[in-house]
């Protein structure tokens, strides 16, 4: 056996690693998880948590410093060793270093170089800094920087209005930082359904956000006082810190994955297929010889990994897959968040360890955590229109539900799509408070592809804002079932 031989390395302990790492080692796998900076990665640190700490703080009136201290607690002040020790416990072992791929079944990590039958890619994503003169010199955060800080910035400009933009926005905004949003599309949120951009947008600005819409910065130059940036319809800004929030990339350059004959294209991330084995261009080089006796272990038939799996998405337990190369998360390109990190993650380890699984991307949820809440599944009108998709939409607006009058919040809407030619749901939109809660239903109608004629007969408690899906859903069920509703 060679020395430092792992049936699998992980590359990567942020969230998809950590769970990949973990169940495979449950599951009696020899499992190294190398990870370069915190394990857990991005959202208990500098992500969801901490962002959606200090959203819930600005509901609850908080002052500044009390949402910096509950922000950091909840964050654990960044300290990873609770997590490290949970991975231990598991059986994994953790490898700290920056880990490259040195050879066909070798990755370099500290100093050392470590054998693997299976490698899982699970490193995540990095900001995109758009190429705008001046910017790199200017004072510049990036999501980061903002979830760490416990300063307040007088005048913050914002730069990139999708979901970090607003949350972020939002954040500063109501603990008194003069905000300016730019946003290059004509809308925030440009991808999604209009009525929610429209409404986030009125939502902002209501707060004392200025929104500048469809417009660039052409320039930044640093300044005495801070920071001037000039502006693509003819304007300019001072501030005194810009935060970027104009995407991320998937983090695969420099990892050293040409040597497994896998195409690098940081604008696409990593291509898997179904099962999330990473796509090939050339056959990659056989494991080192002896690497047979280290396979990962076949599990007994029934004991799937998954509790949420069931029978009709796992298939036949038909041996575990070896030698691969697999992915998940923010570096598949797929939809980034956490939770589709944890659900690429799930399907890996069943096919590693010869449970037949394939990702279902018809309904995963995207959420913007500000107030209203945004929740958007499946299709979107534009996403609809790309792929040629003739939807059927329906809407209702929460402020004719009984629950919006008891809570005195006379905002939001619902929006639900149907595929005419299918007639079974495809997507939904919703701006409401409590949105990401009470919309499950409609993710779980898209994935089982709930018939509407059941869809209609279902029965939401009363006051609640679930009451609003009532009426569009038996508006498609009559324009595409005609008489036949409940
Ligand atoms: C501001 C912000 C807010 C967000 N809020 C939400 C939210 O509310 N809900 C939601 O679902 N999603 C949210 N997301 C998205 C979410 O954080 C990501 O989709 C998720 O973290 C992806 O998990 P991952 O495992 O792919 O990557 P990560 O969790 O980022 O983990 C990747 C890990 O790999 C490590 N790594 C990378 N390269 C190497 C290497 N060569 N060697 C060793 N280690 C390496 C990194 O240090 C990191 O720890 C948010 C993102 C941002 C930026
Ligand atoms: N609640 C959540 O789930 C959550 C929260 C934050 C981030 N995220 C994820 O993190 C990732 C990054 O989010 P994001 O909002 O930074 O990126 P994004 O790619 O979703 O949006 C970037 C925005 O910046 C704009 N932009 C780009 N260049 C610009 C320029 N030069 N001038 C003006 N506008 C410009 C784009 O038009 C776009 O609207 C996404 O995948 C997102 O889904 C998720």
């Amino acid at each position: 056996m060679a020395q430092n031989h792992h049936d699998v390395i992980v590359l990567g302990g942020g969230t998809a690693g950590r769970l990949v790492s973990t169940e495979l080692a449950r599951a009696g796998c020899g499992v190294a998880l190398v990870e370069n900076v915190l394990v857990g990665g991005r959202p208990p640190n500098f992500a969801s948590i901490p962002a959606t700490s200090m959203l819930h703080s600005t509901r609850r009136d908080e002052t500044w410093e009390l949402a910096v201290a509950r922000r950091d607690e909840v964050t654990g002040n960044l300290d990873d060793a609770p997590a490290t020790a949970r991975m231990a416990d598991a059986g994994v072992t953790v490898l700290r270093g920056l880990g490259r791929i040195s050879g066909p079944n070798a990755l370099h990590v500290g100093g050392i170089t470590h054998a693997f039958t299976d490698l899982v890619v699970c490193t995540g994503s990095e900001p995109a800094l758009p190429p705008v003169d001046g910017l790199l010199d200017a004072p510049v955060w990036t999501s980061d920087e903002a979830l760490l800080s416990p300063d307040l910035p007088r005048r913050l400009v914002v730069l990139g209005g999708d979901p970090a933009g607003c949350e972020l926005a939002q954040v500063y905004a109501s603990y008194g930082s003069q905000v300016t949003l730019i946003e290059a599309a004509r809308r925030l949120l440009g991808t999604e359904a209009p009525f929610a951009g429209d409404l986030l947008a009125g939502a902002l600005r209501r707060m004392g956000i200025d929104l500048r819409l469809g417009v660039t910065p052409s320039q930044v130059r640093r300044t005495d006082f801070g920071v001037r940036m000039a502006l693509s319809d003819g304007g300019a800004l001072d501030a005194d810190r810009i935060l970027v929030t104009a995407g991320r990339r998937p983090r695969i350059s420099d990892l050293g994955l040409e040597l497994l004959g896998v195409a690098v294209d940081p604008a696409h991330g990593l291509s898997v297929d179904a099962t999330c084995r990473v796509l090939v261009t050339e056959p990659p080089a056989r494991p080192p010889a002896g690497s047979h006796e280290h396979l990962v272990p076949r599990p007994r038939a029934g004991s799937m990994i998954d509790a949420g799996s069931t029978a009709a998405d796992a298939g036949a337990v038909t041996g575990p897959a070896r030698g691969g190369v697999w992915a998940a998360g923010d570096v598949t390109g797929t939809a980034p968040s956490t939770h589709l990190a944890r659900y690429q993650a799930r399907v890996v380890v069943s096919n590693m360890l010869g449970v037949h699984r394939e990702a279902d991307y018809r309904a995963i949820p995207r959420v913007v955590h500000t107030t209203p809440t945004v929740y958007a599944v499946g299709l979107s009108p534009a996403s609809a229109g790309a792929q040629g998709v003739d939807l059927l939409a329906a809407g209702y607006d929460l402020a004719s539900t009984a629950r919006a009058a008891v809570e005195d919040d006379d905002g939001g809407r619902v929006e639900i799509y149907a595929d005419r030619a299918r007639g079974v749901l495809v997507g939904a939109t919703a701006v409401g408070p409590y949105a990401e809660e009470w919309m499950s239903e409609i993710a779980l109608a898209i994935r089982a592809e709930t018939p509407l004629s059941v869809l209609t007969d279902v029965v939401h408690a009363f006051p609640t804002y679930g009451e609003a899906i009532e009426v569009p859903l038996r508006e498609l069920a009559e324009r595409l079932l005609g008489g036949d509703v409940a």
